[in-house]
């Protein structure tokens, strides 16, 4: 990847009005319920991460907010519409990249995105979309001959090439080399400094941490935490850890003052901390303490849950 999409370089900021609202959203599969009560807004130019383990309930309120699968219950507005009765026009302001494409095999990559940006009324430069997934060197091969990552770029060319008001990106970068990544990092915040709007599932922290304005956890179905990146999670959870080595082995300690604390331990022992370091908690340590939580809470529910069913037998 190469030249991210050339846009107009005045930021076009957050603002305050909601492109996506989201109320008690429900989804329910059978007795399984998937979505459980989750709400939450997305402003105009905002880049928010939709973040939980597998199986959370990601893709599927994703779904839901593009118009692809129906919700049991809540209310939803994507663009001021109800995404179970978006037309074409409605859809034509989304660009989506789902978790698993179907792209055809024997035309090009070329073939492929022209094809797809007939079908919007503005659409991007080809070319332009094409060098900016990094495909130029590929634009004339079938699509069956990529490589994963490459038919990835392929699907986020599809994704981004009807100049969408509102983006979505269901684990877009998933088979991308380090460096593809940061280039479609690039690429992101160009479409963010363009004014676009995007909600982003990823499983890479770094990724959430990189682009997103806010993120949501979800787990098992429920809204667990939402907020902008460097405040996730509260204070507690962002407190520096200095770890260092000495006779009796690894030692950490959590400090709000850990320059204070360092050169304490200095002064005390005489000299330089072996190993030192001192950790500022990334988002993905906030998160599996985030996870972790929840995890417990839902065990703890279960288990009050039998502990009643058993008190009636
Ligand atoms: N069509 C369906 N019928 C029944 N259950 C489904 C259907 N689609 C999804 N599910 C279930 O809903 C749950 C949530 O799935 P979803 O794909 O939304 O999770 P996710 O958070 O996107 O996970 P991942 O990170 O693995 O992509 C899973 O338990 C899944 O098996």
């Amino acid at each position: 990847m190469t030249s991210p999409i050339n846009v107009a370089q005045t930021s076009a900021g957050l603002s305050s009005s909601p492109v996506v609202e989201v109320r008690n959203l429900v989804k329910r599969y059978g007795a399984q319920t998937t979505v459980s009560g989750v709400s939450f807004d997305i402003v105009r130019g905002e880049t928010f991460a939709l973040l939980g383990p597998n199986g959370a309930g990601k893709s599927t309120t994703i779904e839901i907010l593009e118009g692809y699968r129906d919700r049991t219950s809540g209310d939803v507005q994507v663009l001021g519409v109800d995404p179970q009765k978006g037309d074409l026009a409605w859809k034509a302001q989304l660009g989506i990249v789902l978790q698993s494409s179907a792209e055809a095999a024997h035309v090009t990559v070329r073939e492929q995105v022209e094809q797809f940006a007939a079908y919007y009324p503005h659409p991007r430069d080809v070319d332009e979309v094409i060098a900016a997934v990094g495909l130029t060197d590929q634009s004339k091969t079938r699509i069956g001959k990529l490589s994963g990552g490459q038919r990835r770029r392929v699907d986020v060319a599809l994704g981004v090439v009807g100049r969408p008001q509102l983006l979505f990106l269901d684990e877009p970068t998933t088979g991308f080399d380090p460096e593809a990544r940061r280039h479609f990092w690039d690429l992101i915040r160009s479409l963010k400094a363009e004014g676009t709007t995007i909600l982003l599932t990823t499983h890479y922290l770094d990724e959430a941490a990189q682009l997103a304005d806010r993120v949501a956890v979800i787990a098992a179905g429920r809204l667990v935490e939402i907020g902008p990146v460097d405040t996730i999670g509260g204070a507690d959870a962002r407190v520096p850890v200095v770890r260092w080595r000495d006779a009796a082995g690894l030692r950490t300690e959590r400090t709000l003052e850990p320059a204070a604390f360092v050169r304490a331990l200095s002064a005390e022992i005489g000299e330089e901390p072996r190993d030192l370091e001192v950790i500022r908690p990334s988002l993905e340590d906030v998160y599996l303490g985030l996870v972790s939580a929840a995890d417990a809470k839902a065990a703890d529910a279960t288990s009050a849950t039998h502990a009643t069913g058993a008190a009636h037998v």
